[in-house]
């Protein structure tokens, strides 16, 4: 992926015109910087596709793919709304300055405390996901005197072509109702029957970073005639399609992918050429990108420690981060690429494994990395490191949550200052 990077005179990597040297100065490493020019060109990329396709649409970010305060605020500058999935996320996203209407809550299992907090929050929506939230959500809105919309989730039996982790369309999905057992169909029939909820359309999710379009148009076609069988059978028009997130991104230069916008183009047409075949009111068509509009921004600057080689056998490249600012790699088998953030284009004399520095073997960054010869105190970069790497982040071995800073037009600024050693003892309690 070096051939798009940007460089400086120097020839230093950049990361939204700033040096990424002096990143790694100023803030230490390891450090996500975020270059914030790209997250708005992905968002401005999917807007355009609705925009010209002239329909009725809601980008909702799903935060859970980056959820610090600096991530809500820009994407509620930018006039999307997003989705949460805790109470944890719904707390942060309205510190963040997301409007409450904005706002749609997920989640499998979402805690009695948490639906009160959305109702009494009046978010946008809630995505209903089980009999038992249902019933639950009844008894809460029957105490408030209050009612809510909602959304139906959905399995519609596709299988998204990525990792088993992180596939969700299946009907073996924890996620949703499931179509083909006729759950969703009775689901849905017992929801615009109760004057307290307000259905507003249906939901599904195949899955995550998922490459090509024909899943989600296998997807799309599936919900629309859904609503076609449920028009005909309960007499339910719904007002919005939701068809989840999961656009898959450029994580090495083996990914090869359609462009953000492509994704969009094609879903709203199979979209509109269903609905025109079934004779129905186009809905408004929502999506929710989370990796797509949060994990190519950012970039990880680590710094080169100590190494292991064995003739043969291993050649071991540390630095001082790992699978506690990036589990992607131990949980997934996630492939990334790394360079000399000094001389992203220097030829590479050497393949080596980057490791972290936690107690594990599986604690993997990058196999078989092509490199320059390094030296410790190197800064190595790992670019698309901008989704589910600070929101999985962990304190394993007790080592700080890194740093997070926004950089733009050639100015950075911290928006997660790294964890202490006082703030991972700030919960225990010690009388
Ligand atoms: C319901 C829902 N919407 C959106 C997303 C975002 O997915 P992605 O970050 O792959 O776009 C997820 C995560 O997979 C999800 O479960
Ligand atoms: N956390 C996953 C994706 C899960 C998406 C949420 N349903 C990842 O890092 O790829």
């Amino acid at each position: 992926m070096t051939e798009a990077l940007e460089v400086n005179q120097a020839g230093h990597l950049t990361i939204g015109g700033v040096d990424a040297l002096k990143l790694a100065e100023e803030y230490g490493t390891p450090v996500i910087a975020y270059d914030v020019s790209k997250i708005k060109q992905q968002i401005a990329d999917f807007k355009k596709a609705f925009i010209e396709a002239g329909v009725d649409y809601k980008i909702s970010y799903a935060s859970k793919a980056f959820s610090a305060l600096a991530m809500y605020r820009l994407v509620a500058d930018a006039g999307l709304g997003c989705d949460v999935v805790s109470g944890g996320e719904l707390y942060a996203a309205l510190k963040g300055g997301m409007s409450p209407a904005d706002i749609e809550f997920h989640g499998n299992n979402k805690l009695p405390a948490e639906l009160e907090m959305a109702v009494d929050s009046q978010i946008g929506c809630i995505v209903i996901d089980n009999f038992q939230e249902i019933k639950f959500l009844d008894k809460l809105l029957r105490r408030k005197h209050t009612t809510a919309n909602v959304v139906l989730r959905v399995t519609p039996g596709i299988e998204a072509e990525t990792h088993k982790y992180i596939s969700t369309g299946q009907s073996n999905s924890k996620f949703g109702f499931d179509v083909q057992s006729g759950q969703a169909k009775e689901a849905l029939a017992s929801l615009i029957k109760n004057p307290r909820m307000n259905v507003e359309g249906i939901h599904c999710h195949i899955g995550s970073q998922i490459f090509q379009a024909r899943g989600f148009v296998m997807a799309a076609q599936k919900m629309v005639d859904l609503l076609k069988e449920w028009r005909d059978e309960l007499g339910f028009e719904a007002q919005v399609l939701n068809l989840g997130g999961g656009f898959g991104i450029r994580y090495t230069k083996d990914d090869q992918m359609i462009a953000t916008e492509d994704f969009a183009k094609d879903i709203i047409a199979a979209v509109k050429e269903r609905v025109a075949v079934h004779g129905l009111k186009l809905p408004a068509i929502w999506i929710e990108p989370g990796r797509a509009l949060a994990g190519e921004a950012a970039t990880t600057l680590y710094t080169v420690g100590s190494r292991k080689d064995v003739d043969g056998v291993c050649h071991f490249l540390a630095v001082d981060g790992g699978m506690g600012d990036n589990i992607r790699p131990a949980l997934y088998q996630a492939k990334y690429e790394a360079f000399l953030a000094e001389k992203p284009h220097a030829i590479n004399e050497q393949i080596v494994t980057v490791v972290g520095k936690y107690c594990e073997s599986g604690d993997v960054l990058v196999r078989d990395c092509p490199l320059p010869n390094t030296k410790p105190g190197d800064i190595l970069a790992m670019p698309a490191t901008g989704a589910y790497g600070y929101t999985m982040a962990s304190n394993y071995n007790r080592n700080p949550r890194p740093a997070v800073v926004f950089c733009e037009d050639g100015h950075s600024k911290l928006v997660v200052r790294r964890e202490t050693f006082e703030d991972m003892l700030a919960c225990e309690v010690t009388e």
